[in-house]
């Protein structure tokens, strides 16, 4: 069930995409391949208008079945003889919510102080998820004197598990009753949480999803302690919340490093790039950041794509330097991570023995036939979406003026078109998964398997 459901969100994510760019994309839209006709589901689809463009989301919801064709307008409400399809269009002022994840001790509720007392003008509601406490964390008495709009603890449970609904609920709360008095939500979770339930609350639940968006993700990191946290082997089926909580980020902070030297930091940075490529990273002390690299980060973060390719190029080119000159001891990581580099194809994918769990990039010229890729998305996803934690991309297709650009949690998807491409600029596709054993070369060979 799970694979149909991915097989039809990607489709319609990539139909939708390709609308044509004339007055009667207003009204009309998507049409299902064929190959990828509607089966019993439980499926929702949302459209929501942003200033310039249309934007979507697939979630799933526990609903019956229905016929899958979904209106790409935003003024439209749905189309389709038996369909009861959810086209709810919220404005897209909804509340950002930042989450800070990080393992035990990593700095979470530190950052979390140094957000609260700095000087940004942000009226932020808290939520404090604590393990098993009864009260609330003694470091944030500063922030409960210093402006937090309102500190909301979660009790006796771990925010992915068992509060999970609590967390609904308090959102929904914190928004029905003090709505207007805050800006912007910032949720602590457990040192040992993993984020991906959390994230896909934000997408999953209609309460939450209409009033409040997901801005980002940010993950602390202890650069003393982390390499050891990394390298437990956990039973089989159970996951390794340190890796997990790396994998989703969208901003890694390399905390504590006066604790330890240059070299130890250096090389955990390469294992975390291993990881995750897309997020940004910081080195600090005590969590002191800019408040602008965690808050309000927002949307498709396209840069991070684009530097997360040129990075891994310019390793790529530095470590085919090495090789010549030294067979590979330069590695910092040689130990624990295997490289192999396709440089002709532009593809690279590192091997980590981080419970397999790696960035995939992919660059490529060319334009998209929709059709095909299609296809390919939606049966990649009807077998791995299990796997594929995040994908972000950057995408050209045939006939369509403007950059797509889309960002996925497992099979939830979320993309819109961006700026129109220049006259002079390649159009170059570019596209980050983060996941578990990801093959580079297949997943290379089937994204071109789908260019004109
Ligand atoms: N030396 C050093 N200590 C730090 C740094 N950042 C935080 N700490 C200390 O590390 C301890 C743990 O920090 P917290 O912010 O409570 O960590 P946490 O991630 O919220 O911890 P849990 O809630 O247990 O998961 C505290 O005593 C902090 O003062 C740092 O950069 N360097």
């Amino acid at each position: 069930m799970a694979s149909s459901l991915s097989t039809e969100m990607a489709t319609t994510f990539l139909s939708f995409a390709a609308r044509p760019q004339n007055p009667f994309a207003k009204i009309r839209t998507t049409v299902l391949p064929v190959l990828f006709k509607p089966r019993a589901r439980n499926l929702s689809y949302k459209t929501m208008p942003s200033s310039t463009h249309s934007k979507f989301i697939a979630v799933k919801v526990a609903r019956p079945y229905r016929r899958f064709t979904a209106s790409a307008s935003a003024a439209a409400t749905t189309a389709s003889e038996d369909s009861d399809l959810l086209t709810k269009i919220p404005p897209d002022n909804r509340i950002p919510a930042t989450i800070i994840t990080g393992f035990l001790g990593s700095g979470k509720t530190t950052l979390l102080n140094h957000i609260l007392t700095a000087e940004h003008g942000k009226r932020i509601a808290v939520i404090e998820n604590e393990y098993g406490e009864v009260d609330i964390d003694g470091s944030l008495v500063a922030a409960k004197t210093t402006g937090a709009e309102d500190i909301v603890l979660l009790n006796n449970g771990c925010l992915c598990c068992t509060v999970r609904g609590d967390l609904v609920r308090m959102i929904s709360e914190l928004v029905s009753k003090k709505k207007g008095k805050f800006d912007h939500i910032v949720i602590e979770t457990t040192g040992l949480a993993n984020p991906a339930p959390i994230i896909q609350t934000f997408y999953a639940e209609d309460a939450i999803f209409n009033e409040v968006k997901l801005d980002g993700v940010v993950t602390l990191v202890d650069a003393k302690h982390a390499g050891f946290h990394l390298d437990e082997v956990k039973p089989k089926g159970v996951v390794n919340e340190a890796v997990e909580q790396i994998a989703y980020a969208d901003r890694i902070i390399v905390n504590k490093t006066d604790l330890v030297g240059e070299p130890q930091v250096a090389s955990l940075v390469e294992r975390i790039k291993n990881i995750n490529r897309m997020a940004h990273m910081k080195r600090t002390e005590f969590g002191k950041v800019d408040l602008d690299y965690v808050l309000g980060i927002g949307g498709f973060d396209l840069e991070r794509i684009e530097s997360a390719v040129d990075a891994k190029e310019d390793d790529a080119a530095h470590d085919r330097h090495d090789h010549d000159h030294d067979h590979g001891h330069h590695h910092h990581h040689h130990e624990h991570d295997h490289e192999h580099e396709h440089h002709r194809d532009h593809h690279s994918h590192d091997h980590t023995h981080d419970p397999g769990v790696s960035s995939v990039s992919i660059v490529c010229e060319g334009n998209l036939d929709l059709d095909k890729a299609n296809m390919w998305l939606g049966t990649l996803l009807m077998e791995r979406s299990e796997d594929i934690y995040r994908m972000k991309g950057l995408l050209s297709v045939r006939g369509m003026n403007e950059r797509f650009v889309f960002q996925g949690v497992h099979d939830i998807f979320q993309g819109s078109p961006d700026r129109m491409w220049g006259p002079d600029e390649p159009r170059v596709n570019k596209i980050v998964f983060i996941g578990k054993n990801l093959n580079g070369q297949e997943l290379e060979k089937g994204f071109k398997a789908c260019l004109l």
